[in-house]
């Protein structure tokens, strides 16, 4: 018989394709019923009377569970148990678990082959490919013990779920022990008092009662199917560990990845190109310069131009990776993925335990959002942001110096102009519709809206910037040189060189012109407010025309650009308002216009400023920014959408979200030092830069639930679809569009040799300032929770949780620069899950350290939040790590099921941090 590989390697859950899966030929298998959205099939595992080869000797043994599918007679190896040490009875705390994808059948058969592990450190039997029933091998470290077939239908149709199957040697002959398979359902009750089961635990036998209490109904439980069109491929396993009170609890892990990875990039890209082309387009309108700005303008358009040619290339490049779901993190310097995140996955861990709530524990993994392609030869974004500026700001013959604020606040005005001015012309529109109706009421609800957007509108220019935009460009016009310099205004700015435009470095320095009207914009802009009120006064005597007072006066002027005073509007009744409020409206648009050509070329100016200094470093700045923030929103977002799943039948949280929004806190456990810096430094960035995006929860239309982006790089908003039963569920401001905000904090802590050499030879203070500056944020958040929330909500939050003190216990630790301060970590991870925060957890590829932090958080939390048996955390930890999710994570990424350490990395790796025997070492990729 033929072993084969299951997906892409020995024992991964990869599942089959679909064709794959549903080709089961000319036979007709019977499928197992299931509750949608949960594992078909799953079991624990143990072993009696176990037969040892040598006589007395103590047997180490693990079982590797192989599946048989029907139509095929090949076997596929699935998954393994834990190893168990010292006993001829070995009771596994790993179970198998068959998620609702696979195919699995009531034919399928099983089977399960025991071995007995000598050495662990070179148990590497899982890597090769093994003739069936052969033995190992001595010197891989394990041997042969037996092995025992079933069939699923058989285990599912056996009296109380359980099979008792005698274990055979490879001829079929000598049994040599018992393995006893028992079918178990989260949740649900089992059957039958307690079992008295012995487990050997470091040296010690202890009692455990192998019962379950009653469940509560699964809090959380995926029963959405709108998730599964975002989360991808899922990787399950099951485990059930002892309590405290030796009773069991059960665990289930799952791992998937999501087709956001791809999406967001999509559509953040296609964005970045719109912006980008509306930008270099209006920068082309910009009007005539003198020459020394037309040149310069020539030269920023054309490497704009290039820089949305390859946008549009990543993009092409990326449209073709259809459904991919997944970013490996040997693909991580890859330049067509630079905007996809690197392994980003759910990891989560779903809990029964006795007594106690059923429970969902998300964390998202994923890599560092970094430029990993561009390198960190010259560091990252927060150093390479900061000394961009410094030098912009200090050298500066060539330009006008405006802040980044300015610059930003530029962007903004521009935006806020181009939704406004069509929003308005469209409202403008509607009333006059309303006038020809003759309709009062229709009229005053168009005038109203017509009203205020007009206000937001004159609002908008209400800035400083643009008045000095304005003046800035009349310079730069063929003809347009300043009489007299600028004068100092501070004893840092230097005199023009001969020839050149003085240099005008600081915000404060703006030119000033002697010919230059600057009353003119004022009257420009006025103009829009004036236009409004004759509108409004028009309207008000139409209608109170029409219930019977007479008018009497002229009419307005027609298309005239400087409206008349709102009292000299009169109208005549019986004439057609249509007819009287045409003009106004033409006189308000032309006036609309006028302003907006104007403030549009201002401060399009203002923006060729920004780009004009140091091409095209500039621009691969932009380029860097957009690359991680891509990849820490892609994150983002997914964590969002699954946040959102999960607490939807939660009031608090609903209240939490649209009252105060989300706390997002990113784990990162990355090195200060050598490139991983540098990583940092992009990672700080991204990830404060999310503070620029808000959430909106919209109804979905179609089958289509993919998230959408709306906006420009300051300001985006993420449209989320519900479907309609959901949505409807949500309170009415999140209906009716509000904007949901987060807050993203960022703590990390190297923890690998890397850190070590940070530590003493190198520099610790970008992690110092990194947690200093998060930890300001943080109680920011903490503060202002306190404040919207609901008292009675509080005084009972507060009774249950002390956030105060771990919050001055987390001061204390990132106060204290004590070394690889992990308790650093754990602090802000409790403090982000009790106030219904998003986990993140991130290292370079969220493959190795990741796996590490992630299986230590779950087992503390099984131990502070669910009573696991405190000598079994050590053993917990040991079997997430060996068998569970994140070492097929591993797998998927580098087809090597060893995570990526050796002997001395690991020693200077605080404890809980070391993977178990036999599961790290080289990756042989
Ligand atoms: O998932 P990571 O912890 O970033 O993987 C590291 C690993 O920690 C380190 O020991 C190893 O030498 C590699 O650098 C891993 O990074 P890869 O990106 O190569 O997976």
């Amino acid at each position: 018989m033929e072993i084969k590989e299951e997906g892409t390697s020995e024992e991964g859950q990869h599942f089959l394709p679909t064709a794959q899966a549903n080709d089961t030929g000319d036979f007709q298998f019977t499928s197992i019923q299931k509750t949608p959205d949960e594992p078909q099939l799953e079991f624990i595992l143990a072993c009696k009377d176990l037969v040892a080869p040598v006589r007395d000797r103590k047997l180490n043994t693990l079982v590797q569970i192989s599946v048989i599918h029907p139509a095929e007679q090949s076997l596929t190896r699935y998954s393994s148990t834990e190893i168990v040490e010292g006993t001829r009875d070995p009771l596994f705390l790993t179970g198998v678990t068959f998620p609702s994808e696979y195919p699995i059948y009531e034919e399928t058969k099983i089977k399960l082959t025991v071995y007995d592990v000598k050495d662990k450190s070179h148990d590497t039997v899982r890597t090769s490919v093994l003739p069936e029933h052969k033995d190992p091998p001595p010197e891989v470290g394990r041997s042969f013990l037996g092995y025992a077939s079933f069939k699923v239908g058989e285990l599912l149709k056996s009296k109380e779920k359980l099979l008792a199957l005698s274990l055979r040697t490879s001829d079929g002959g000598k049994v040599v022990g018992i393995i006893e398979v028992s079918v178990v359902k989260m949740g649900e009750i089992e059957d039958g008092g307690a079992d008295h089961i012995t487990t050997e635990v470091q040296g010690q036998k202890c009692a455990l009662v192998c019962e379950c209490t009653a469940p509560e109904s699964v809090s959380g439980k995926d029963n959405l199917p709108f998730l599964n069109a975002v989360l991808k491929n899922p990787v399950c396993k099951l485990y059930r560990f002892p309590t405290s009170d030796n009773k069991w609890m059960r665990i289930r892990e799952q791992m998937s990845e999501s087709i956001l990875s791809f999406h967001i990039p999509k559509e953040l890209i296609s964005l970045h190109i719109k912006e980008d082309l509306c930008r270099n387009q209006e920068i082309k309108e910009l009007g005539e310069l003198s020459p020394h700005w037309d040149n310069l303008r020539k030269n920023v358009l054309s490497h704009c131009d290039q820089m949305v040619n390859m946008y549009q290339d990543i993009l092409t490049e990326l449209s073709k990776e259809t459904g991919s779901s997944f970013k490996s993190s040997s693909s991580k310097g890859e330049k067509t993925l630079e905007f996809v995140p690197v392994n980003l996955h759910l990891q989560r861990m779903h809990v029964h335990s006795p007594h106690l709530k059923d429970a969902l524990y998300d964390v998202i993994t994923v890599g560092a959002p970094a430029a990993h392609f561009q390198g960190f030869k010259n560091g990252g974004l927060r150093k390479l942001l900061h000394r961009f500026e410094t030098e912009r700001r200090n050298t500066g013959y060539q330009f006008i110096y405006y802040s980044p604020e300015n610059t930003a606040k530029a962007k903004e005005v521009l935006s806020n102009i181009n939704q406004l001015q069509p929003l308005i012309a469209t409202h403008a529109d509607l009333l006059l519709n309303s006038a020809s109706q003759h309709s009062p009421d229709s009229l005053k609800s168009s005038l109203k809206m017509l009203s205020e957007k007009t206000e937001l509108f004159v609002h908008a220019f209400k800035d400083q910037l643009v008045r000095s935009a304005l003046l800035a460009l009349y310079t730069a016009r063929p003809g347009g040189v300043l009489k007299k310099p600028p004068s100092p205004k501070s004893n840092t700015e230097e005199s023009s060189p001969q020839g050149q435009l003085p240099p005008m470095r600081r915000q404060d320095s703006i030119p000033h012109h002697s010919d230059y009207d600057e009353e003119e914009w004022d009257r420009v802009w006025a103009s829009v407010g004036k236009s409004l009120n004759c509108i409004i006064a028009m309207v008000d005597r139409l209608i109170e025309g029409d219930v019977g007072s007479e008018g009497s006066g002229g009419h307005s002027k027609d298309g005239e650009k400087d409206p008349l005073p709102a009292d000299s509007i009169t109208c005549h009744p019986r004439e057609d308002w249509y007819e009287q409020l045409y003009p106004l409206i033409l006189t308000l648009k032309d006036c609309m216009g006028e302003v907006v050509n104007r403030a549009k070329q201002s401060l399009t100016f203002v923006l060729l400023q920004e780009l004009a200094y140091s091409l095209p470093q500039c621009l691969m700045l932009t380029l860097r920014r957009d690359i991680v923030f891509s990849q820490a929103l892609a994150g983002l977002v997914c964590g969002f959408i699954i946040k959102l799943h999960t607490s939807l039948r939660d009031p608090a949280f609903l209240e939490q979200l649209q009252t105060v929004g989300l706390i997002v806190q990113y784990e990162g456990l990355l090195s200060t030092y050598s490139d991983e810096i540098g990583m940092l430094e992009d990672m700080a960035v991204g990830i404060s830069d999310l503070k620029k995006v808000a959430f909106k929860i919209i109804e979905a239309k179609s089958n289509d639930v993919l998230p959408v982006i709306t906006g420009r790089r300051e300001h985006y908003v993420v449209e989320v679809k519900l479907p309609a039963r959901m949505f409807e569920s949500l309170p009415l401001q999140i209906k009716e569009g509000q904007l949901l905000h987060v807050y993203p904090v960022l703590f990390n802590v190297g923890i690998n040799e890397q850190q070590t050499l940070a530590e003493r030879f190198g520099d610790v203070s970008l992690q110092e300032s990194i947690n200093q500056e998060n930890f300001e944020l943080l109680k920011e958040y903490y503060k202002m929770f306190m404040e919207k929330m609901p008292p009675d909500y509080i005084s009972h939050f507060q009774e249950q949780n002390d956030l105060k003190g771990l919050l001055e216990n987390l001061h204390q630790n990132i106060q204290a620069k004590k070394r690889k301060n992990v308790e650093i970590m754990w602090l802000a991870a409790t403090i982000c899950r009790k106030l219904n925060g998003i986990r993140f957890t991130c290292c370079k590829s969220a493959k190795d350290r990741t796996s590490m932090s992630v299986t230590l958080e779950q087992c503390s939390i099984l131990r502070d939040e669910h009573q696991l048996h405190k000598d079994f955390f050590i053993r917990a930890l040991d079997c997430m790590r060996r068998e569970g999710c994140r070492i097929e994570n591993v797998l998927k990424n580098i087809k090597c099921r060893k995570y990526a350490f050796n002997m001395l990395q690991l020693m200077a790796f605080p404890k809980y941090y070391r993977p178990p025997e036999g599961t790290y070492g080289k990756a042989d990729t």
